[in-house]
């Protein structure tokens, strides 16, 4: 039988709807419970990470709902039983969803996002919002990385024909751009998300014409007709700087005025000798402005290097070693419940005990703060805190370290800025996301409450993210509680 794959619900794995069968059974599908997503470790040794998904995650949110065609897959392929399919086909979401804002600056062990719902439906939405998030914001993170080394030179995004499938080529670009790339190729993408495109042309269209100066002539007679105008020729398809660079050159000059001379691009060879060489035949032929774009697998070490060796590329087109994170293909963000309503109906902070102490749960709803240091408007680290508390309200904040605890510092003249926002609010969508633009600037500007010391990309400092007091004592009040728990069994 073939069913129609006309909804999301079913994007998940077998085990949550295996659970929230078990809920469901025992009647504890409706309690109430918190989830919170974070990941431990911020991913290619980078000091911060860049929160991408949001938008995603509200498109998913608001069309949650098991379809016929689910209905009817799940009865003939698991067979659940009837009753338990109707409650299914019964659900959206009706809970709150509290995340970060798409551009903002993220560390390990704090909550990017979190769910307040009932068990069921926070439970079966979890795989989505992971596999949502950890591709998203890998990738944005990635980018600000390489756009670190970049600087105010531009960044076009290359990578949708090396990219693992079609989303994630579209969904990875608009991350690049979040984090402060400048175009992307994918058209697509420039008309869902108002990305600007740009693009040049292929090796193959020199080798269809079978001479530098024919193709590029051809070319140039076709972006004549066009409204931008823009002329970017390929010249490395046989010999860059006696074949493609004069016959750009030579073609230029014939189009004088009829076309946009921006750029050449070297896609190979010594990239760094071949723009340095380009770059003067080009002063040379009066083209001062025309800038040299470079591509060909490249990433923060190669570009570092470039320049250093001082190479005269002005625009760098990035594809494979940004859309699959080459370096590091997983974020590895985990979902992990924190509190559950008891049968009393009060809420009951919940842990996770683990042997590596890196991977205990830290117990209960949380907010999470940026301290901002009000002296010079620079982030003495991110404090989180259980929901009921105010820092704001104190005078002085004692920061310490979750794990080594004698690592402390206190703080004052400080303004701590709120990190999760509402979304959605008792199944209300109550955020409107911004524009892309508006989320771009807002991730720059996040980078200027960062330290320098934590932004460079090889061994930054470690940035801090600290628990209250209160925070910390409730986690070992909980690990101490279960010990003696354990003791007496
Ligand atoms: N001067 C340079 N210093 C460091 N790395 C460079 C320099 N010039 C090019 N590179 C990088 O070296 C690699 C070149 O690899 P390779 O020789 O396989 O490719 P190529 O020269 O582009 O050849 P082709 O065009 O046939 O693919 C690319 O990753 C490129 O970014
Ligand atoms: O190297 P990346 O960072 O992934 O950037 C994208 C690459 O895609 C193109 O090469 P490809 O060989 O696919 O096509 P071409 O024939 O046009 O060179 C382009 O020339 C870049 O080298
Ligand atoms: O426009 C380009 O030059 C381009 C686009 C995709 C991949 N490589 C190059």
């Amino acid at each position: 039988m073939e069913f129609k794959d006309d909804s999301l619900a079913l994007h998940t794995d077998a085990y949550q709807i295996n659970m929230t069968e078990t809920y469901w059974h025992d009647h504890m599908h409706n309690r109430k419970a918190v989830f919170e997503l974070y990941f431990r470790k911020l991913p290619f040794g980078n000091g911060y990470g860049m929160f991408a998904g949001l938008e995603r995650i509200i498109e998913y949110v608001k069309g949650f709902r098991f379809s016929d065609s689910d209905i009817e897959y799940l009865r003939d392929s698991i067979g659940y039983e009837e009753d338990f399919l109707q409650y299914l086909k019964s659900l959206t979401f009706t809970g709150t969803i509290r995340s970060m804002r798409e551009g903002e600056l993220v560390f390990g062990n704090e909550p990017i996002l979190q769910v307040e719902s009932t068990l069921a439906e926070a439970q079966l939405l979890e795989t989505a919002l992971l596999n949502i998030v950890n591709y998203q914001t890998l990738i944005a993170t990635k980018a600000s990385r390489i756009k670190q080394v970049i600087g105010k030179e531009k960044a076009l995004e290359f990578g949708s024909r090396r990219a693992q499938e079609m989303d994630a080529a579209i969904w990875g670009t608009r991350a690049a751009f979040i984090a402060g790339f400048d175009s992307t190729s994918n058209v697509r993408a420039g008309k869902k998300f108002g990305i600007p495109v740009s693009g040049t042309h292929a090796h193959s269209m020199i080798q269809v014409y079978k001479s530098d100066y024919l193709a590029m002539k051809k070319y140039a007679e076709s972006c004549v007709r066009r409204k931008n105008k823009v002329f970017i020729p390929l010249v490395d398809t046989y010999d860059v700087l006696r074949s493609g660079v004069p016959a750009a050159i030579k073609v230029a000059k014939e189009f004088k005025g009829k076309v946009e001379f921006l750029g050449v691009r070297l896609d190979g060879g010594d990239m760094a000798y071949l723009s340095k060489e380009t770059r003067k035949m080009l002063d040379q032929a009066g083209f001062q402005q025309t800038q040299i774009v470079a591509s060909s697998d490249l990433d923060e070490q190669t570009i570092l290097s470039l320049k250093a060796q001082g190479a005269q590329i002005d625009v760098w087109g990035i594809g494979t070693k940004l859309i699959t994170a080459f370096d590091q293909p997983a974020l590895g963000a985990v979902y992990k419940i924190v509190a559950i309503e008891n049968e009393e109906g009060e809420m009951v902070d919940t842990i996770k005990i683990s042997s590596n102490p890196e991977k205990v749960t830290t117990p209960g709803m949380k907010k999470v703060y940026r301290i901002i240091n009000t002296l010079n408007q620079k982030s003495e680290g991110d404090y989180i805190t259980l929901e009921d508390e105010e820092p704001q309200k104190e005078e002085q904040l004692k920061m310490f370290h979750p794990t080594h605890t004698f690592i402390s510092k206190y703080v004052s003249n400080f303004e701590a800025r709120e990190l999760l926002t509402n979304v959605f609010v008792d199944g209300e969508l109550v955020y409107k996301n911004p524009d892309i633009f508006a989320i771009q600037q807002f991730a720059l500007e996040n980078l200027n409450v960062l330290w320098e010391e934590y932004q460079r990309t090889l061994n930054p400092e470690e940035y801090p993210v600290d628990l209250s007091q209160k925070c910390w004592d409730n986690k070992m009040d909980i690990i101490h509680e279960i010990k003696a728990e354990l003791k007496t069994k």
